[in-house]
């Protein structure tokens, strides 16, 4: 998988301009710094290639030809690993197995990969900004070019490559049903210093009933513990997600109740990056 993915990257330009566009009208976007690039600070240094894998399969004419049949296979083996890991994240919040899929955790899926190539000037810039996920839960799979850190408490700890080995990140949404039990994990990417590209496959989970109420799920609310965040429709979270900047972990900010200052000064934040 790895290796195809590079290879599309590392096609000559004429031929990758072809597929360059950062609008996935088709179900795919290729583009080069970040999605956010015209709401942000500053460009990042790395390529895209975006392929949105359900409810809705992508038009697969426009998944470069290169690596098609891999995304294809790549996906199926993602869906029963999340299949595992969403069953036994619902155990691990006391519910049944089932519980996540039936909310149809499992169902929409978007891969995003990522080529970050030698940066001349590293400390000038980054490979991606730092952010949590949005969705339920994301898989990742890097290759031997180390740049990847994760977030604990003030310190950015390094994710070190480990051949075979997958990064399993929550998302935001899942901190927020599971009313905080799950933490979703801040991480960023740093500007590849080493000859030898970078290069990430991510697959995100998100939930397929884009019109449905989330918020903590009924069993994990209490007196002892009162919901930690509003309800809210999975389409107006997304679409906030798309229209601010990335930047830590100001979404699941923005929907607490308990820190109504914080999500004021968030929506404050929010309202200027758009206009
Ligand atoms: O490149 C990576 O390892 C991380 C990618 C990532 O965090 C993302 O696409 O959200
Ligand atoms: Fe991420």
């Amino acid at each position: 998988m790895l290796s195809s993915i590079k290879a599309f990257f590392e096609l000559p330009e004429t031929t990758r301009i072809h597929y360059y566009t950062r609008e996935a009208s088709h179900g795919v976007a290729y583009s080069t710094t970040n999605f956010d690039l015209y709401k942000s600070k500053a460009a990042s240094w790395r390529d895209t290639l975006q392929v949105r894998l359900g409810p809705t399969p992508p038009e697969w004419d426009y998944v470069p030809e290169l690596c098609r049949e891999a995304v294809e296979e790549w996906d199926r083996g993602v869906i029963k690993l999340g299949e595992e890991l969403m069953g036994l994240l619902s155990e691990g919040l006391g519910m049944e197995r089932d519980r996540l899929k039936d909310m149809s955790c499992l169902d929409a899926r978007t891969m995003a990969a990522h080529y970050y190539p030698y940066c001349p000037q590293a400390d000038l810039t980054v490979g991606l900004t730092s952010h949590t996920d949005p969705g339920v839960l994301t898989v990742v799979l890097q290759n031997e070019v180390a740049g990847l850190q994760v977030k604990f408490g003030e310190d950015w700890i390094d994710v070190d490559p480990v051949p075979g080995g997958l990064i399993i990140n929550i998302g935001d949404i899942l901190q927020i049903m599971a009313n905080d039990e799950y933490k979703s994990v801040e991480h960023r990417v740093l500007a590849n210093p080493s000859h030898e590209p970078r290069v990430s496959i991510a697959v995100f989970f998100n939930p397929s009933m884009r019109d449905k109420l989330y918020g903590p799920l009924p069993g994990l609310v209490s007196p002892e513990k009162p919901a930690m965040y509003q309800q809210f429709m999975f389409s107006d979270f997304m679409t906030r997600f798309f229209t601010k900047e990335l930047d830590g972990k100001t979404l699941t900010n923005y929907y607490r109740v308990s820190s109504k200052e914080e999500s004021e000064l968030d929506k404050q934040e929010t309202n200027e990056s758009s206009v």
